[in-house]
């Protein structure tokens, strides 16, 4: 298979209790492909992220076989060949303009035309990269945080809740954005609680829930009343989409 990210059998640990967060999780995101991971607030998706990157905190101890194109992944493929859009817009350097930021992200040559070209194509106006973060509101901060994935030449985006909270037409402007960032090549690992953002954009859709993939399957197979899906748990979800409402009453 022509996996750019695979993760195999990953579990992660907390050392001083030895209770288990992440156990044994398998999944693998294929060029050019949307892999979404969906669960519940806690059920262990950002540390997923974090373990990929190899960002676990210090208390945290993981096991398993993490790779980028059938080579193991080291610290040097951060932002290199793998890029994070992190959960939090705290990952923006606060005392660093939008600019100098973006730029300190991209491979060379990152000139000034380059950083206007990137914040045109999120909608945003040049002006915006003179600014320091907290100058910006929650969505800018969020589209420069997209920015820097899609100006990267990392091959895996790795997007964690990329659509928190948002209004439903930032939420709109976001998925376009992701739609763009798969359409640029780039394979992505999408987490999300958000179910709909999940079967919109992906082509797989996994789902957690403590810290176990309970389900691993095509988006075509979320269709009617969810009869070809395996868990309970995912039929449920898949049920409670506003679109799917009036299936249950059938
Ligand atoms: N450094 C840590 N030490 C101990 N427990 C942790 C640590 N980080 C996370 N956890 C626990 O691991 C579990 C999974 O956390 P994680 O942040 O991956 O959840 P999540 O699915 O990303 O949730 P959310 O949707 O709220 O972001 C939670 O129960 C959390 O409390
Ligand atoms: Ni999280």
């Amino acid at each position: 298979m022509n996996s750019k990210l695979m993760i195999k059998q990953l579990s992660v640990f907390h050392q001083q209790t030895n209770r288990i967060l992440i156990d044994s999780v398998n999944l693998s995101v294929d060029e050019g492909e949307v892999v979404a991971l969906v669960g519940a607030s806690g059920s262990g998706k950002s540390l997923i992220a974090q373990a990929v990157l190899q960002l676990l905190p210090d208390n945290l101890r993981q096991t398993g076989i993490l790779n980028y194109q059938s080579r193991p992944i080291t610290k040097k493929d951060r932002g290199q060949n793998i890029v994070l859009i992190p959960q939090s817009i705290d990952a923006l350097d606060p005392l660093m303009k939008v600019k100098k930021q973006i730029q300190s992200l991209l491979p060379a040559p990152h000139s000034e035309q380059k950083v206007f070209d990137l914040l045109g194509r999120l909608g945003l106006e040049e002006e915006v990269a003179s600014r320091y973060p907290f100058q910006l509101s929650g969505g800018q901060a969020r589209r420069i945080l997209v920015a820097i994935a899609l100006g990267s030449a990392a091959k895996v985006v790795i997007a964690d809740e990329p659509t928190p909270g948002l209004d439903v037409d930032s939420k709109t402007d976001m998925l376009s954005l992701l739609k763009e960032v798969k359409a640029s090549g780039k394979s992505i690992l999408l987490i999300t609680h958000d179910f709909d953002v999940a079967v919109d954009l992906a082509d797989r859709i996994a789902v957690i829930k403590d810290g176990k993939i309970i389900e691993n399957t095509l988006k075509e197979n979320f269709v009617g009343k969810g009869e070809r899906l395996f868990h309970p748990y995912t039929k449920a979800l898949w049920q409670a989409l506003p679109k799917n409402l009036f299936i249950r009453s059938l």
